[in-house]
């Protein structure tokens, strides 16, 4: 707990996306993914577990509806885990690893998006770019995230951001997906 004084800043979730916001953001990147492609040929969408496979199942479905009922979303996403090629590995607690799943297409030759809901240091998307070599040779490698919130270490940068969000570093910023947590919200959560 803070103390509170007249100057202090009450760390309180603020919510910084609401539900519609999430679903007109996912849009609009599905827009934009289709575009930096010029159309849905060869697209794979990669979600890193956990909240970056909702996504990329949402960005599939809008992608597969702009193909007139010809494209079956579930033909475009699949989920990379990344657990084994984290950096910090050694002083981090256990954790499960998810299955890596790909699409029956593969990746060899494709343009892989990879999608995750928040993007900070650039280490989980440095550790992605490493899992994947292990699956085989896309042709292109693209990155989509919810929300950017800025304090990178590492030169990695997405192609397509839902929400710039400058963050303190002492902030935490929490994605809600209904699939995962019931809800589907952006907060930031922390005093700046
Ligand atoms: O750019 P970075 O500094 O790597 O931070 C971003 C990552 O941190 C969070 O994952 P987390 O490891 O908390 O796991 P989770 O997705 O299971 O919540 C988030 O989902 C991103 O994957
Ligand atoms: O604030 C942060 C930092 C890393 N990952 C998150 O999900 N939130």
């Amino acid at each position: 707990m803070h103390s509170m004084d007249e100057n202090s800043v009450p760390d309180a979730a603020r919510t910084v996306l609401t539900g519609d916001d999430i679903e007109r953001v996912l849009t609009r990147v599905a827009y934009e993914i289709i575009e930096a492609n010029k159309g849905t040929d060869d697209l794979v969408l990669l979600g890193i577990p956990s909240r970056g496979f909702p996504l990329a199942q949402r960005l599939a479905t809008r992608i597969a509806a702009t193909a007139d009922g010809n494209l079956d979303p579930a033909s475009l996403v699949g989920q990379l885990d990344i657990t084994m090629y984290r950096d910090d590995l050694r002083h981090s607690t256990t954790r499960t690893p998810a299955p890596t799943r790909l699409p029956a297409g593969g990746i060899e030759g494709k343009v892989v998006v990879l999608v995750d809901d928040v993007l900070y240091s650039g280490r989980t998307i440095r550790a992605a770019l490493d899992a994947l070599a292990d699956w085989g040779r896309p042709r292109i490698v693209r990155l989509a995230v919810l929300v950017d919130r800025g304090h990178r270490e590492l030169p990695i940068r997405a192609d397509h951001v839902g929400k710039n969000l400058p963050t303190a570093k002492s902030e935490k910023v929490r994605v809600h997906l209904a699939e995962i947590d019931g809800t589907n919200e952006v907060v930031i959560e922390g005093a700046a």
